[in-house]
């Protein structure tokens, strides 16, 4: 069977989505789309020579006949309103982060997936799905460094064209967020922020870097640097210190050079090439998985509790305190083990 899919928002990241769906996986049709720059879904159609109509609006797309599912790549404002009206409709639903801009909103879309009774929705956490994240999760959950007591983490991008406010928080920060409780299969009690001194490339009066303390259930304490001006390269760390041993994300695979009496591997710049491979599994996985019935990926729940850890760390910048993390009794709705990514 093939997934007929209807994408709402050809902007950069949709029109990858597009591609990638389109020329790279497998199981899944690009049938209809929407952009509020109806010129922009104009050319994706026509320069990825999709067989798809294109529609006024998102929930046009949503109620269409002949949609299987729903991909959200709009504007962070508008994944509310496009992910309940595909619940509404029954239709699964992979929605790019975040899930909802507020915490409010993300559990206004928990509650109606429960009601609804069955789990639809997926969020763009695509990190989960990196082939050097599965490594890292594999030998941790091995045992080989045994338990994990302290974690050190950088999310560092060249530039951060367009970053304002908080931003480093609620665009780039919440990957980690998402990966970290993932990966040590915990959730988050408090969190701190400290601002160290800033960079004379931060533009719109940004604060960068920042260090990020987390502490979770267990009892382990996270750190992280997230500095979106760092200039060198787009640069993905984290390192997991356990009982026994520490446990390294393996850098991404690229050519060692002798050159210019120097020894050297490249760095990426753009968080597109480090993650391509990544977009490429989450979204055959989500094919493969919608087609069976089944929901594997980070869940509304996930995106729910991302926002709710996004929204105190927001609130420790600003407070300069510690600030509890506290949050609702997971649904048992969402215990039942098929919401769970299979590590590979
Ligand atoms: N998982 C990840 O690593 C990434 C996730 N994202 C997320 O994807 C979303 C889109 O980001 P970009 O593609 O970079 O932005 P973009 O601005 O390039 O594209 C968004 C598109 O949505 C359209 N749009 C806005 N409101 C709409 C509506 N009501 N109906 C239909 N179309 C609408 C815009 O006209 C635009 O073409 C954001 O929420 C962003 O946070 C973006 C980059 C990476
Ligand atoms: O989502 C993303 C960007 O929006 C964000 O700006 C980057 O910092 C992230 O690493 C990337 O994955």
């Amino acid at each position: 069977m093939t997934l007929r899919i209807g994408v709402i928002g050809t902007g950069a990241i949709g029109r990858d989505h597009i591609r990638r769906i389109t020329n790279d996986l497998t199981g899944g049709e690009i049938v209809a789309v929407t952009d509020v720059n109806a010129e922009s879904a104009k050319n994706v159609v026509s320069e990825l020579h999709l067989n798809a109509k294109i529609y006024e609006n998102g929930h046009d797309v949503i109620k269409a006949d002949d949609v299987d599912a729903i991909i959200v790549t709009s504007w962070g404002p508008t994944h509310e309103e496009f992910v309940l009206a595909s619940i509404a409709a029954g239709k699964p639903v992979f929605c790019e982060k975040p899930l909802a801009t507020t915490a409010e909103g993300c559990k206004r879309i928990v509650d109606a997936e429960v009601a609804h009774g069955k789990q639809l929705v997926q969020v763009g956490f695509m990190r989960r799905f990196d082939k050097s994240y599965r490594q890292l999760k594999k030998i941790f959950d091995e045992g080989k460094v045994g338990e994990a007591l302290v974690v050190h983490c950088a999310h560092r991008n060249p530039t951060a064209p367009g970053f304002s406010g908080d931003m480093a928080i609620t665009d780039s920060f919440v990957h980690e967020i998402d990966v970290l409780r993932w990966l040590l299969d915990d959730d988050y009690v408090s969190c701190q922020v400290i601002l160290p001194r800033n960079t004379r490339f931060a533009e719109n009066g940004l604060q960068d870097p920042h260090m990020i303390l987390l502490e979770t259930k267990k009892g382990i304490r996270i750190d992280t640097e997230v500095f979106v001006n760092c200039k060198y390269g787009y640069d993905i760390q984290c390192q997991i210190v356990g009982e026994t041993g520490i446990a390294n994300l393996p850098e991404p695979q690229s050519v060692l050079m002798r050159s210019e009496a120097k020894l050297s591997t490249e760095i990426y710049v753009d968080w597109k090439d480090r993650f391509i491979d990544s977009y490429d599994v989450e979204l055959q996985e989500w094919i493969d998985s919608t087609v069976k019935g089944e929901m594997n990926g980070p869940s509304a729940w996930d995106g729910y509790v991302v926002a709710v850890t996004s929204d105190a760390c927001v609130e420790a910048k600003h407070s300069g305190g510690i600030v509890a993390i506290e949050l609702p009794e997971r649904p048992a709705f969402y215990d039942q083990g098929n919401n769970k990514v299979l590590i590979k």
